[in-house]
């Protein structure tokens, strides 16, 4: 049987929703939903004005045809469920349908998204739908929550147990989850570790008693995301659900444009698989959504700029403007009226007004290149204009003001710099409330070669040749440190693909500093193979070492360790005494050769001839 009713008509369905009328009509008179004494008055709330002072909900004048809602509802396989189909995510004119295959019973109705939009408690239309499942064995507030939930814009699912929570959630994992902590079957902590490890996406907001709060405290330990504490208001509860959903379309949102930055390939987007760069994906997903400033870190050619690019342009402001200042190459004079602006006759030479580019970001972002390079003064009057939202461009008494988002970058060690006292701390701390620091090229080399491929395949595009790297010349760019990073790599393969006659690029197109690198690497390679071989030589035209040479320690030892078998261990220190005696005598005494094939000092020789007890004149040794 299907009971519709709006709100504020009398109720001739009451009877078959039982509680919920109740406790939402005294819920909406201001009292507290889940209160064991639902006459009591919200003054023992006194000192909370949001929860004294809470707003009636305003409910919409029902579903399409001006009526309430659907009751009645069970799910099949999920006892006493309660589910109702999506709502949000519409466009305005839309409509949808309500009850659609999960209801039970009933005919679906539909409502209008502008209806929905509406609502000032629902969660903005972008923000998708979300499932929410209420868990709770309080019949009244269990209702109550729902029809909230169901106003707000949820797609709302119910249950009374943590075997009916499982069984709902076998059909329709849920976004959100509201779930009371005093459960029968289990408690409600046992669901939440079976959904963190299951559905770790979940966001969960757990509810508890005064007496219980502890338990919230658990529960929040095992990653409830928040807690309600019962008795709560309306407004207690459409704000946690609207920061839970808040959340959950974050975190959604954050793991799409990781994927995006995983996959994304061809120019202006940030290529490289690395863990590092994985690392830097993970993070910049999640700062690309907030409106904090981001210091962004690396070394010259690491990607800053395409960094801080990557985060405007996949953020929430993408289509305001992106204004890149590179604090580096400003002239000092000029330095202030570019980021303020200034009026007309401010100074020699400001025949007009100019807007400072702090102020024409209007909303969007402002990239502080080189930010190490701004002067003190102008550090101090940055720092203002942040603090403050606005700006006082050059010759002028009024406060322009500036809603642009900051991001800046620098490859010097700006905590150096503070405690130098050539950075304001202030300011620092101020751009630095996230920090992203790109590792230098040598420390993800496995991003070469797709770095390599990345800048080859501009090429073929635009030139239409095929173009390939040599083995060799693949293998030693590996090899090759890249003080300049991408940036270098980039002019690389660039001046590589400009000298190359024929479609492989072989190590004499690279530039020289690669070329001197490898021939560096491989005279060094000669030069401990020959050392090697000479000191083998040296050896070997020696006489036989059964002639005198050292012998080893005798059986009676210390630093001779005899194991059960028999078998005898040396020590390091004591190889190292036969290495140097029986070296001291096949070379007959010639302490300073033996050095040298030993590769030590003749002074560390001296030393340890020294410790081991013999003298100077010794025979074999003098
Ligand atoms: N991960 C990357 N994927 C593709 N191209 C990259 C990457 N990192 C850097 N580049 C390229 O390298 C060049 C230098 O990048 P960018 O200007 O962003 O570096 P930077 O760290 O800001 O340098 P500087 O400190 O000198 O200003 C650009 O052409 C950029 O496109």
């Amino acid at each position: 049987m299907l009971k519709t009713r709006g709100f504020g008509e009398q109720d001739e369905s009451k009877a078959g929703a039982g509680d919920l009328y109740d406790h939402l009509d005294k819920a909406r008179a201001g009292e507290m939903i889940g209160s064991p004494h639902l006459g009591a008055s919200p003054a023992s709330f006194e000192g909370d004005s949001s929860q004294a002072g809470d707003p009636l909900p305003r409910l919409r004048p029902g579903y399409g045809d001006g009526s309430g809602w659907t009751s009645d509802r069970s799910f099949e396989g999920a006892a006493a469920s309660d589910w109702v189909l999506p709502v949000g995510n519409l466009r305005s004119g839309d409509a949808i349908r309500e009850g659609g295959q999960a209801l039970h019973s009933g005919q679906p109705v539909e409502r209008s998204a502008d209806a929905i939009a509406e609502s000032e408690n629902a969660p903005a239309p972008e923000m998708g739908i979300h499932h929410l499942l209420v868990v709770d064995d309080d019949e009244p507030v269990r209702n109550a929550c729902c029809e909230i939930a169901r106003q707000m814009g949820f797609a709302v699912h119910s249950a009374e147990s943590v075997p009916a929570a499982r069984e709902v959630l076998k059909f329709q994992p849920a976004d959100l989850l509201l779930l009371d902590l005093k459960l029968p079957g289990g408690g409600g902590l046992l669901l939440l570790e079976e959904i963190r490890a299951i559905h770790p996406e979940t966001v969960v907001m757990v509810m508890t008693a005064f007496a219980t709060v502890s338990s919230a405290v658990e529960a929040m330990r095992i990653g409830a995301a928040d807690y309600l504490t019962k008795p709560f208001a309306l407004t207690e509860l459409r704000n946690t659900l609207l920061r839970a959903a808040k959340r959950r379309q974050y975190d959604v949102a954050s793991r799409h444009l990781r994927e995006k930055l995983r996959s994304q390939k061809g120019d202006g987007h940030i290529i490289g698989n690395s863990p590092e760069m994985e690392k830097l994906y993970r993070i910049l997903a999640k700062v690309a959504f907030s409106t904090h400033p981001v210091l962004i870190l690396g070394e010259s050619g690491t990607g800053k700029e395409m960094v801080a690019r990557t985060i405007h342009f996949n953020g929430h402001n993408a289509r305001k403007p992106f204004v890149p200042v590179d604090c580096g190459s400003l002239v000092p004079t000029l330095i202030e009226s570019e980021l303020f602006g200034h009026v007309k006759g401010a100074f020699t030479g400001a025949n007009r007004s100019k807007e400072g580019l702090l102020a024409s970001a209007e909303g969007g972002t402002v990239f502080l290149d080189e930010i190490g390079e701004l002067p003190l003064d102008l550090q101090a009057k940055l720092l203002r204009a942040l603090q403050e939202k606005e700006v006082r461009p050059v010759g002028s008494t009024q406060a322009v003001p500036i809603s642009a988002r900051v991001l800046a970058a620098t490859n010097r060690d700006l905590l150096a710099m503070v405690e130098q006292g050539q950075f304001r701390k202030d300011l620092y701390f101020r751009l630095n409330v996230v920090n992203l620091k790109i590792p230098p090229l040598r420390q993800r080399k496995e991003d070469i070669p797709v770095l390599a491929e990345h800048f080859l395949e501009r090429k073929r595009k635009e030139t239409g040749r095929s173009l390939i790297l040599s083995d060799e010349a693949l293998r030693w760019m590996i090899e090759f440190p890249w003080p300049g990073n991408v940036r270098e790599l980039e002019h690389a393969i660039e001046r590589a693909c400009a000298l190359s006659s024929g479609p492989v690029l072989h190590m004499g197109d690279l530039p020289t500093q690669l070329q001197d690198f490898q021939m560096n690497a491989r005279q060094s390679l000669i030069d401990q193979r020959e050392r090697q071989i000479q000191a083998q030589t040296a050896v070997a035209s020696l006489p036989d070492q059964s002639q005198g040479a050292y012998q080893g320690p005798a059986a009676n030892d210390t630093s001779l360790t005899l194991m059960e078998n028999g078998e005898r261990i040396i020590s390091i220190a004591e190889l190292e005494k036969q290495a140097i005696l029986n070296t001291i005598r096949q070379l007959h005494g010639d302490k300073l050769m033996a050095a040298k094939l030993l590769q030590i000092g003749k002074t560390t020789l001296y030393r340890k001839l020294k410790e081991y007890g013999i003298a100077e004149g010794a025979e074999g040794v003098q």
